[in-house]
């Protein structure tokens, strides 16, 4: 068995930046691995190797930092891409879904033909905070009729407990923080 891609060394191309978004909020920028090749090679094989071979039929990324590696791992899948965007940017039929955010509150949007029922899905963004963003998102794919088959993150802050929040999902994060 290949041993898993150790994506541990990125973190030192993780920029943290305090008091972003708001006062209190310890945001990890992840720009700054995006732009290093090397860097990004890595997360999008690291998330490559472990879906291949678990017959995914759709990759699904959240707006907006979901888009950054949604459409790469599903190329690398040869599997489809579904955008899961914020409220009135999406113009067929929708399906809609009000969360809570480390920071606020938003909704989500997915087109109600996005996802045939029985289609293998998974879902990736750049982090897991407080899961909210990712259980409006499960919450889509329910009503689609989707089966999840993982949600994957190249981020978890492991603090907050987002994980909770999916104790009957093949949860991957490909870098965890402590505080
Ligand atoms: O686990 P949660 O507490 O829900 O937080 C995680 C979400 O928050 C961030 O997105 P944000 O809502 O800031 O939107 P953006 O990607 O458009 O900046 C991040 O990219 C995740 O989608
Ligand atoms: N602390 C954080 N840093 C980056 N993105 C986030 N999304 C929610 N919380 C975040």
């Amino acid at each position: 068995m290949t041993l898993p891609i150790n994506c541990e060394p990125l973190k030192t191309l993780i920029r943290t930046v305090p008091d972003f978004p708001k006062p209190g909020i310890l945001f990890y920028d992840i720009t700054t691995v995006l732009k290093d090749k090397a860097g990004f090679a890595t997360l999008i094989d690291a998330f490559a190797q472990y879906y291949i071979g678990k017959e995914i039929d759709l990759v699904l990324g959240i707006e907006a930092r979901g888009f950054i590696f949604g459409p790469a791992l599903a190329y690398r899948l040869n599997a489809g891409f579904v955008p899961v965007r914020k409220p009135k940017k999406l113009p067929a039929p929708t399906a809609r879904v009000t969360y809570d955010l480390e920071y606020g509150t938003d909704s989500l949007e997915i087109h109600l033909d996005a996802i045939q029922p029985g289609e293998r899905v998974v879902i990736v963004d750049d982090l897991l905070a407080t899961g909210g963003t990712m259980q409006a998102t499960v919450e889509l794919v329910r009503q689609l009729g989707g089966e999840i088959a993982g949600l994957g993150f190249a981020i978890e802050l492991d603090f907050l407990k987002g994980r909770d929040k999916f104790q009957q999902y093949d949860v991957l994060s490909l870098l965890h923080y402590d505080e």
